[in-house]
């Protein structure tokens, strides 16, 4: 459901495609990752794009839910990290958790404790998340929805001055 009071801001697959590069940019300067985790679902996509631009071949997952449409429940962790990829990390390996973006910073708190020395990267922020990401892109107000393009379609849009044709 869209509540009236927020701005929108929607996201093409161009865009998103763009902005998930300069994330790999940004994130190509600071050394070799050894892993990669995504937060599913969100961060499949800038995952398997960073993953692409890094040459990074260890992709591991969590799913973590908190939203039904734009409605933030409580979290539940549905796919821990597996258990290789934590060794990974507790043995020094350099891991890079990457998702769509940080809202409350809710998603990103329980996913920062189950690996506490990771790097964290999103494309987008908002003000309340930001705190928690290490490297993001677009930063966005907190009144804001973000469109995914994963969630859009081409549809018909009324003119401005009202009519419908
Ligand atoms: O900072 P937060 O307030 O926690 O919000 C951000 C999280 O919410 C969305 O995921 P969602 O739980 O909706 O699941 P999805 O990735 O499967 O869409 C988004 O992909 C982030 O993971
Ligand atoms: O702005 C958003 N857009 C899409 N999914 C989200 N999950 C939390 N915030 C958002
Ligand atoms: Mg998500």
């Amino acid at each position: 459901m869209t509540n009236p009071n927020q701005k929108s801001f929607p996201v093409t697959w161009d865009q998103f495609h763009r902005d998930s590069r300069a994330l790999a940019w940004r994130l190509a300067g600071m050394g070799t990752f050894d892993a990669v985790v995504a937060i599913a679902r969100g961060g499949l996509v800038p995952a398997a794009i960073v993953a692409r631009e890094l040459n990074i071949r260890t992709v591991e997952t969590v799913a973590v839910k908190s939203y039904d449409h734009q409605n933030q429940g409580g979290i539940q962790v549905l796919k821990a990290i597996s258990q290789p990829v934590l060794d990974l990390a507790r043995n020094g390996g350099k891991i890079l958790i990457v998702d769509d973006l940080v809202d409350t910073g809710s998603t990103a708190r329980v996913v920062r404790e189950m690996l506490p020395g990771a790097h964290f990267a999103t494309v987008y922020a908002k003000p309340k998340g930001r705190e928690l990401v290490d490297t993001f892109i677009t930063e966005v107000s907190q009144d804001t929805w973000i469109f995914f393009p994963w969630d859009l379609d081409v549809a018909y849009v009324a003119p401005i001055s009202g009519g419908t044709d």
